[in-house]
């Protein structure tokens, strides 16, 4: 079966979520190898053995980490070399995107990002146009390499494990790749991250500067908060949590909108949410036409009852 490599980046003492749907994807479609930047912990290589990656390459020159994406990409585009890869699957961060399409000038292979399925012969189904349209797209040269949404595949270990052989892809690194010279690390926040979160609760303009119900019920469901752009622009919240066209694409399988009109540059980052679920005083709202259940109501009151609800029923 052909290889399909899986890039993981610096997963720390335990596989991400994603990573873990990537290999099973990988899985599906061809025998998962891993391109893996970063300290192989024996637990980590264990996890991988536990999806079906025999083999798990790794740059010869270390410190890629400090090199942002440049290294990186040419340490993936090795490590397809090596392995001859069919495929190459990637998260769908924007950071990840980026490897994907210098990796795509290093093969000359064609890049697609943002897809919710791969099928065997690696059809890629994505939305387009700000989500008005979905569609199979195929790559027609060089490797394709897919970037992924996160929660578009359900984890599956493989039936039998192995234990994966760790092998060491040489790394032409760019002289010219620009060199990170300090790290800010961000405070935890203890919730999931917006890429990842299988629960995303959003707020709008209607929160009217108030994220307060919005944490509330983001934190009662094990979620991630996130927020239109009129949210982010008005400085409610930051710039992170923004979704849409330009914020974050999320797919999670439950994603609350609450105070946001639904305009066409906020659908195209949560179109693909398995349940919307819209909270909006005007029964008019445009959310309405996208969202599987709808609450015509004020936020301040349907949130608070709803966050009430849940925690009694959690006991
Ligand atoms: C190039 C470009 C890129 C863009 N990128 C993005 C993007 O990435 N993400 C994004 O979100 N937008 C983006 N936008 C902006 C987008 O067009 C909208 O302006 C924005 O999404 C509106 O945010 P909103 O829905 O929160 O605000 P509004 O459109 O003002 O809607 C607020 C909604 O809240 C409701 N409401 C008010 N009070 C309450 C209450 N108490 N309870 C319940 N409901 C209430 C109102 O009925 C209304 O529907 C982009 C625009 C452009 C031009």
């Amino acid at each position: 079966m052909a290889t399909v490599l899986v890039y993981i980046d610096n997963p720390g003492d335990s596989l991400h979520k994603t990573d873990r749907e990537l290999l099973t994807l990988a899985r599906i479609l061809g025998t998962p190898a891993a391109a893996f930047i970063g300290e192989l912990s024996p637990a980590v290589a264990e996890e991988l053995g536990t999806f079906g990656v025999s083999s798990v390459y790794q740059p010869s020159t270390p410190g890629l980490d400090e090199l942002l994406v440049a290294g990186k990409a040419a340490f993936l585009s090795a490590a397809a070399s090596a392995t001859q890869a069919a495929a190459i699957l990637l998260g769908n961060t924007f950071e990840a995107k980026e490897i994907a399409a210098r990796t795509g000038i290093r093969l000359a292979s064609g890049v697609i990002t943002d897809a919710v399925a791969v099928s065997e012969d690696f059809q890629v189904t994505k939305s387009v146009f700000a989500g008005s349209y979905t569609v199979q797209a195929t790559v027609t040269s060089g490797t394709p390499i897919v970037t992924v949404k996160a929660n578009s595949v359900e984890v599956q270990p493989a039936p039998e494990g192995c234990v994966p052989e760790t092998h060491t892809v040489d790394v032409d690194v760019p002289a010219a790749a620009a060199r990170i010279t300090s790290r800010i690390e961000k405070a935890a926040s203890g919730r999931p991250t917006l890429d990842e979160a299988q629960v995303v609760v959003a707020g709008g303009r209607g929160v009217d500067g108030n994220f307060g119900p919005i944490e509330d019920l983001a934190d009662v469901l094990g979620g991630a908060v996130g927020a239109s752009r009129a949210a982010t622009d008005a400085g409610w919240i930051e710039h992170a949590a923004q979704v849409g066209q330009t914020g974050k694409t999320v797919s999670p399988r439950l994603y609350i909108s609450a105070g946001i009109s639904g305009a066409i540059q906020q659908k195209s980052g949560m179109q693909t949410a398995k349940v919307i679920v819209a909270v909006n005083k005007d029964a008019d709202a445009p959310v309405f036409e996208i969202a599987d259940f709808g609450i015509v109501g004020d936020l301040s009151t349907v949130l608070p009852q709803a966050t009430e609800e849940i925690r009694k029923r959690k006991g």
